[in-house]
């Protein structure tokens, strides 16, 4: 019996000692929060005991009832309990070996189980993974006591078998043989310890048992206590959220306090500033206002004074006052006389303004008078100065000869005023004898030529000189008279710098000066009830060809344009065909008109060469006046004629009838050679025609009234016809040029204009010169 192995029982599970302290995770993040308490539904963790041997670990606490659970499968003691029936003689070590199965208690029944079922207050208090890692080890443990238990008590029906087996077989035995005593000894000890090794089994299966219900009802245990684990963990986190934004708002709001705790002290600052600002502008507008004080304090002094000096200055004031009514009444009276005078004025003035009408008719009458006393036809003779081109380079004159630059031109009654001198124009040939003369054994000749003109201009005269003798003429045309101003000149004798001038205020010429005289006068006679109208015309006339300088320029290919010359029989107005005559209201327009002209005069002188040298150009403003007052219209005309250059005049003393001209003719310098020689000589031919026949209209007009004056004999004369006749005024102005080269030339000039001047109607009469001829 000593040798039958004591059953294995498992110790009584003890409770777990309080050594271990559940910590939970989030345990850190909850004692961060100081002012935090704990919620009611947290507990502190409840002290487990890992494990009977005292281990603290949770690893070690679980571990080994798993280990002990999956232990051997198959317990040493039933394996020899159940074994078969060995041979007799094999017994003692089957006995032997069976005792030793059965005395090793870590192998057998006891080491099968587990060591220590978790009590389900270790469980239900574990961390989350502990108590999830215990509950799934808990069904393994029953399973596997389950499976112990099935063991057990298989091998215990095994062993009730085997005892009958035993019992059944121990009679027969014992008859048997007297020697088998000591075998039934044997077998009932042996069924003796199959007795007790069963009675332990049943022992351990009741204890496992009791081990299964214990470790199902730790379980249940368990499990309720994870999901109040779970619920608690979940509450703990709904607190630590709940914490957690509890403490950002609190962050936010430490923040924002901060914030405005800095704005409420810049802003208290910012207060203190202007608090100190204001005192301080307070405290001077205090200093201010105390000194203000003072100054009106002075001031209310003086107003005291002032108004006890006006209380008596009023009193005089009344007096006064009374004084001027008795005046204003006296005024009142004398206004009256004088309303009656004003009347008496405006009278006088109506009959002064009519006197006035009456005055500009006489002084018209008188101007027209002095014109005629003047002569209808005059001639002024202005020569140019020397250039300065011309006084550097070498003049060669028709001979051949560089006399000197400047021809000998005298002036002898320069010195008197005009109108008693400055009338008279000595040319000499003095230092330009030819040497021919003397080599052919004459004596050389010396000559001098004297001539009187209605005034002479010199080389230093100025436009605005020429003008002042000019103006009444102009202005003439405002007074109904036609008036005629030509340009006659060699070439370069400065005609069209008479004309036309320069572009200065001071240098321009009798064109511009004439129209701007034209246009005053008209605005002056506005108040005399007149009104004007004024119409532009400019023709150049080129081989007795008509050319309307308004027009537009012609294209290539383009008709040329034929003008023809009317004269309305009754009115005596000129007008030329297809040639533009547009209305001008200002001298600018007219400078406009002018500068149109010259462009399309440059644009025929580039394809005709110097065409503008050998053609006239007739510029024409026609004016018609009409009165308010129903005096008769007055319609007047302007012209101003550039002739062309008389140096190829070389007939014209025969035209003149004179036979004394030297004629100059056509110069060497002057002419081409082949076509171009023909196309001159047509050229010189038509120059000589016109102006001759200049010359013999002014000669006719001279002869007196009833003579035949012969103005259909060139375009020019026939275009001025009514500009020469009648009442009509004309002045020709005579351009020489001051160089010894051109002296025949100038000499030529001056017989025409002489002719021109003797035939001139009226009081003009012929300089005599001393020791010259005429
Ligand atoms: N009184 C003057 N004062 C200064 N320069 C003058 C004067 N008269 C003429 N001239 C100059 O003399 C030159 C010739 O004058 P202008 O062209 O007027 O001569 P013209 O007789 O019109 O010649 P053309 O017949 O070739 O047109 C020009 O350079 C002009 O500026």
């Amino acid at each position: 019996m000593s040798r039958l192995p004591r059953p294995h029982s498992s110790p009584d599970p003890k409770p777990f000692p309080p050594t271990l302290k559940r910590k939970a995770p989030e345990e850190d993040d909850i004692e961060q929060q100081p002012s935090k308490k704990p919620t009611s539904g947290f507990r502190p963790a409840r002290p487990l005991q890992a494990s009977r041997n005292g281990t603290n670990s949770s690893s070690s606490t679980a571990a080994p009832p798993t280990t002990a659970l999956k232990g051997p499968s198959k317990p040493v003691m039933p394996r020899t309990l159940t074994r078969p029936n060995p041979p007799a003689a094999a017994r003692p070590t089957a006995r032997g070996a069976s005792a030793a199965a059965i005395r090793k208690p870590s192998s057998g029944i006891g080491a099968g189980l587990p060591s220590r079922v978790p009590s389900s207050s270790l469980i239900g208090k574990r961390s989350t993974s502990a108590s999830a890692s215990a509950s799934a080890a808990a069904p393994d443990v029953i399973t596997n006591l389950h499976k112990r238990l099935t063991t057990l008590e298989t091998a215990r029906s095994q062993d009730t078998e085997r005892l009958a087996t035993l019992l059944e077989s121990h009679p027969a035995a014992a008859s048997s043989s007297s020697s088998s005593a000591a075998a039934t000894i044997d077998v009932q000890a042996e069924l003796f310890a199959v007795q007790a090794q069963l009675a332990g089994t049943t022992t351990q299966l009741n204890s496992i048992s009791a081990q299964l219900v214990a470790a199902q009802t730790e379980l249940a245990t368990t499990r309720a206590s994870e999901g109040e684990a779970r619920r608690e963990i979940l509450a703990l986190k709904a607190e630590v959220l709940a914490g957690k934004t509890a403490v950002a708002a609190a962050h936010d709001e430490t923040g924002e306090l901060r914030r405005a705790m800095a704005r409420a002290e810049e802003d208290a600052e910012i207060r203190g500033r202007r608090t100190e600002r204001m005192l301080r502008e307070v405290k001077d507008e205090l200093e201010e206002r105390e000194a203000q004080v003072v100054k009106l304090k002075g001031e209310v002094g003086g107003l005291r004074r002032e108004l006890a000096e006006t209380v008596s200055a009023e009193v005089g004031l009344q007096e006064r006052h009374r004084a001027l009514e008795g005046r204003a009444e006296r005024l009142a009276g004398e206004v009256k006389e004088l309303h009656g005078e004003r009347e008496e004025w405006e009278e006088e003035r109506r009959a002064l303004r009519e006197e006035a009408v009456r005055g500009e008719e006489e002084r018209r009458k008188l101007h027209g008078m002095v014109m005629e006393l003047k002569g209808n036809i005059r001639v002024f003779c202005r020569v140019r100065p020397v250039l300065p081109s011309e006084a550097t380079e070498s003049v060669v004159d028709a001979a051949g000869d560089t006399p000197a630059v400047a021809a000998q031109i005298a002036y002898p009654d320069s010195g008197m005023p005009y109108p008693s001198g400055q009338k008279e124009i000595v040319l000499s040939s003095m230092g330009q004898e030819r040497e021919w003369d003397a080599g052919m054994g004459n004596k050389p000749r010396k000559e001098v030529w004297g001539f009187g003109f209605d005034r002479v201009f010199a080389p230093s005269s100025t436009q605005a000189d020429l003008f002042a003798e000019i103006s009444q003429l102009a202005q003439s045309c405002t007074d109904g008279y036609n008036v005629c101003i030509f340009a006659y000149g060699q070439t370069g004798s400065g005609k069209s710098w008479t004309m036309e001038g320069g572009d200065t205020e001071e240098t321009k010429g009798m064109i511009p000066r004439a129209v701007e005289q034209v246009f005053r006068v008209a605005e002056d006679l506005k108040d005399k009830g007149w009104t004007y109208t004024m119409e532009g015309q400019f023709l150049e006339i080129y081989n007795e060809t008509i050319t309307d300088l308004l027009s537009p320029t012609p294209s290539p290919g383009d008709p040329p344009r034929k003008h023809e010359i009317h004269h309305h029989p009754t009115t005596h107005l000129t007008t030329v065909s297809d040639a533009l005559s547009p209305a001008v209201t200002s001298p600018a327009q007219v400078m406009a008109l002018l500068a149109q002209a010259q462009g399309r005069r440059r644009v025929a002188a580039t394809v005709m060469n110097e065409r503008s040298s050998r053609s006239h150009s007739v510029f024409t403003l026609r004016i018609r006046g009409v009165h308010s007052g129903g005096e008769q219209a007055r319609v007047g005309t302007l012209n101003l004629v550039d002739l062309a250059g008389s140096e190829r005049l070389g007939a014209l003393g025969h035209h003149m009838g004179s036979g004394s001209g030297s004629g100059a003719g056509l110069g060497a310098s002057t002419m081409g050679g082949g076509g171009e020689r023909g196309e001159r000589l047509k050229e010189t031919q038509s120059i000589n025609r016109s102006l001759s026949a200049l010359g013999d209209v002014v000669a006719a007009l001279g002869s007196g009234p009833g003579a035949h004056v012969p103005y259909r004999n060139s375009k020019l004369t026939y275009l001025l016809q009514n500009s020469l006749s009648g009442n009509s005024k004309t002045l020709m102005v005579l351009n020489l040029s001051p160089l010894a080269a051109h002296l025949n030339e100038s000499l030529t000039s001056l017989r025409f204009a002489t002719k021109v001047n003797n035939t001139t109607i009226g009081t003009a009469k012929k300089v005599q010169v001393q020791g010259g001829k005429s």
